[in-house]
């Protein structure tokens, strides 16, 4: 997702699609501690996006979080998203945002970040949400959760068969999301998806997050 045309960037030469690691920050951290975490686990193996997702901090916070992680990921060529906030993107210099369906009107965040800095929308299970998102100009359509997880309450559950419709159907890229780990996303890269983007199975690896990041890119190329 480095750069400016995902879509591109994920096709190979022979027109299939390859699926790459899209990181997103543990729910809790502490940004001066967490650089140096992050710098190992980019180092560690092919990452197209790293998403700052902190909830329940005021924006001085964000804002110093931003500062410190936005130049570990840009620096490595990972596109660095923030989410919930086009606005605090724009003015950030991050890459792009992540928007659900509860946070805010997604037509504004196109117009807010311009063609240069993506936007990517939860669609959970839903093929109309999907549409919807490509049709307002959505860089990337997320569902989930495809697995149990713990990291959110997650109240929407997607199958596989919905990112083969998908990638049947569309160009737009697509990430998959929710309780993935190395053992259990087969069937996703599979299915087409272009991004998994995962939480736990990289900051919670027994081994640490840089064998996480190893065990990821090793599962997607053997899937
Ligand atoms: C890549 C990606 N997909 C889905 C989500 C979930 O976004 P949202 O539904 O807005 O929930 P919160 O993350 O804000 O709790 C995501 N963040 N990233
Ligand atoms: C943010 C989010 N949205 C749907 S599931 C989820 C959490 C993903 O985290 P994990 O990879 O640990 O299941
Ligand atoms: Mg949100």
């Amino acid at each position: 997702m480095a750069g400016s045309a995902p879509a591109e960037e994920t096709r190979g030469g022979g027109g299939e699609t390859r699926c790459r690691l899209y990181l997103i920050t543990p729910p809790a951290l502490d940004p001066a501690a967490f650089a140096e975490t992050l710098a190992r686990a980019l180092d560690a193996g092919d990452v197209a996006a790293l998403q700052l997702r902190l909830k329940d901090v005021d924006d001085d916070a964000l804002r110093r979080a931003i500062d410190l992680l936005r130049p570990v990921a840009q620096s490595r060529d990972v596109a660095f998203l923030l989410n919930d906030r086009a606005d605090l993107a724009v003015q950030t210099g991050c890459d792009g945002a992540h928007l659900g369906q509860s946070d805010g009107d997604h037509a504004r965040a196109r117009k807010l970040l311009g063609p240069d800095r993506m936007l990517g929308i939860t669609c959970h299970g839903s093929r109309h949400l999907a549409m919807e998102a490509g049709e307002i100009g959505a860089d990337y359509v997320a569902f989930g959760a495809f697995f149990p997880t713990t990291t959110k309450n997650a109240e929407h559950r997607a199958e596989p068969d919905l990112l083969q419709w998908w990638t049947e159907m569309f160009e737009l890229p697509s990430v998959a999301i929710g309780g993935i780990t190395a053992a259990n996303c087969a069937p996703l890269v599979r299915a087409g998806a272009d991004f998994l983007a995962v939480v736990g199975a990289v900051w919670n690896h027994p081994e640490g997050p840089a064998a996480g990041v190893r065990a990821m890119n090793a599962a997607i190329a053997a899937a």
